[in-house]
């Protein structure tokens, strides 16, 4: 007896979803068997964070300092989120982008606990005995990953199992998405990183990354078995390479709740950010012309939105297509252009041919430049100077991640622009003081937006996420920018605000699915309500 309630309690302090730590009261240390385990002290919630970040801020830098919230997170979750949650500004670049970036760099030297699932080529047509080896009774969101295109970091391979962890903090940190039914998941086929296979303490599978009839079957079968278990599990596409995230996209879209963050997360985020700067420039949207560094999946994502967003506006689609233009690895996308990949296809325009950005910024004067192409510094001061030139408020988006990758830093762009620019960033950049101006740039980083539409497919059990939810989430976010964050040139709401702005954009997201048929559960009369009371709150 006495055996089984000690067994009872050392379960509960070795369960992660379980363990309140010191904050066990002395009432829940007789009733489960944990007397003598703990010291006598019980701590409030309060003192738990204070004692946690006296712990961070012995350590300078950020990698050590996400170790202490890593610790937290396989041992007190509960701690780790609220951690999260009460200081959002903190620990979010830390857990996720620029921290994130070096976390996966070196995840197989750091690697210290299990967590989520490795499916690797040598296992499959057996990924269904993987799946059932996972202890999580309901999933109700994987992220999963090929690790092919890690940020802008490259082809990392296993080690990219960073991403999918950093983006499930998210979703429960930021939209209460409950995380004990999350699994980030990473599709282990190899690497083509030599730097991985020369490693010796390279967690993953040391072979030329698998690609063809192999990965495909890998991918599929991993979908199918997945779907068995937990039926109604929403699968977030993340960091695939740029051929594979647009085939699973395409593939899956219509047929599974699922979504490619990269392409569709980003857009609605870039969309919102396009909102804003409208707001402030008084130019109409419908007289905005974009200019992408870059034409993979984040631009033809972002492209493709603005273009239907413009479509619901009235405008012809072939007209609006033209309001956005890509100048890739070889130069400005053209008409002249032969061999295009599908997703570039539509922004082949009637344009000369460029070789340089400078050269391209000047024949088609955009109202907006946006950044994607992991081209660290491409922002320069001659092209910020020349968007300068050609518009009152420069729109300059420098979207790529982490910061090492940024096409430009915040004060490049307001300094260059004399404080006109209305700018964003993937990664975070501290307020600058410019022009005798004090600006706030936030992050235009999708992680303003995949918790919240996560949160409302899974709220309203949806059955797929079509375009309009991602048009919807980026309206919704928009409209939570206020006057005050505009005059101080956020494009976005407050990182404090987050939780409140998920609920928002889950209840539309979730009423969308309600309007449309896609729900698979009643709508509630308060959908508001009833989204916040559904969100997992850190006690
Ligand atoms: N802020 C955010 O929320 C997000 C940011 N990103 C960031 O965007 C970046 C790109 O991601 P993603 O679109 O998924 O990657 P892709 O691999 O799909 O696309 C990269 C694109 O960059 C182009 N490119 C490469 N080198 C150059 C160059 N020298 N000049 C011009 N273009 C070049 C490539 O050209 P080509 O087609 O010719 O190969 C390709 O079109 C990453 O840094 C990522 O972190 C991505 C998603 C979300
Ligand atoms: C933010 C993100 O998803 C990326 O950089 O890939
Ligand atoms: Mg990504």
């Amino acid at each position: 007896m006495t055996e089984c309630k000690t067994t009872h309690g050392v379960k509960k302090l070795g369960c992660p979803h379980l363990n309140r730590g010191l904050a066990f009261t002395k009432e829940e240390r007789a009733a489960n068997g944990l007397e003598g385990l703990l010291p006598a002290a019980v701590s409030t919630g309060d003192e738990q964070v204070a004692r946690v970040k006296e712990m961070m801020n012995r350590f300078e830098r950020p990698l050590d300092k996400f170790l202490v919230l890593d610790s937290l997170h396989a041992t007190d979750e509960n701690l780790y989120f609220k951690m999260l949650v009460e200081h959002t500004d903190e620990c979010m670049p830390l857990v996720y982008t620029p921290t994130v970036g070096e976390v996966c760099q070196k995840f197989s030297h750091i690697y210290r606990y299990p967590r989520g699932l490795f499916v690797s080529l040598e296992q499959k047509g057996r990924v269904a005995e993987l799946i059932a080896n996972c202890p999580q009774k309901d999933v109700d969101v994987i992220v999963v990953t090929d690790g092919q295109r890690i940020l802008g970091l490259g082809d990392l391979g296993a080690n990219g199992m960073g991403i999918p962890v950093g983006k499930l903090s998210l979703y429960t940190a930021c939209a209460g998405i409950n995380p004990a039914k999350t699994l980030p998941v990473t599709i282990d086929v190899g690497t083509n990183n030599p730097e991985n296979l020369a490693d010796p303490l390279y967690i993953g599978l040391r072979r030329e990354r698998a690609t063809g009839a192999d990965f495909d079957e890998l991918v599929d079968e991993f979908i199918t078995e997945a779907r068995r278990r937990w039926p109604n599990v929403l699968i977030q596409f993340e960091d695939f390479g740029n051929h594979n995230a647009f085939a699973l996209l395409e593939r899956y879209r219509d047929k599974i709740l699922c979504f490619n963050d990269d392409i569709q997360g980003t857009a609605a985020v870039a969309l919102a950010g396009v909102y804003s700067a409208v707001r402030v420039s008084g130019r109409k949207f419908s007289e905005q012309r974009f200019l992408f560094l870059g034409a993979g999946e984040a631009a033809t994502g972002i492209a493709d939105l603005i273009v239907d967003a413009l479509v619901d506006e009235g405008m012809p689609r072939e007209e609006a297509r033209k309001h956005c233009a890509l100048f890739d690895s070889k130069g400005l996308v053209t008409a002249n252009r032969t061999g295009l990949a599908a997703n570039k296809q539509p922004y082949a325009h009637d344009l000369p041919d460029c070789t340089t950005f400078l050269e391209a910024v000047k024949a088609i004067r955009p109202t907006g430049i946006v950044g994607v192409a992991a081209q660290p510094k491409a922002f320069n001061e001659e092209v910020l100077a020349e968007m300068a030139a050609i518009n009152e408020r420069p729109i300059i988006f420098a979207l790529s991640n982490p910061t090492s990758r940024a096409e430009c830093d915040a004060e490049t762009a307001y300094r260059a622009t004399e404080g006109r620019a209305l700018f964003a960033s993937g990664s975070p950049f501290a307020p600058v003081d410019v022009c005798g101006r004090h600006f706030v740039p936030r992050q235009g980083n999708n992680s303003y937006v995949f918790p919240g539409l996560g949160l409302g497919a899974v709220f309203a059990n949806a059955r797929m996420m079509p375009t309009g939810m991602f048009l919807t989430a980026a309206r919704e976010l928009a409209a939570l920018v206020s006057e005050e964050d505009l005059a101080q040139g956020s494009l976005y709401p407050s990182l404090s605000e987050v939780r409140h702005v998920s609920m928002k954009i889950g209840a539309a997201v979730a009423a969308y699915a309600y309007e449309h048929g896609l729900a698979g559960n009643e709508r509630p009369s308060d959908i508001e309500a009833a989204v916040a009371d559904f969100m997992y709150r850190p006690e």
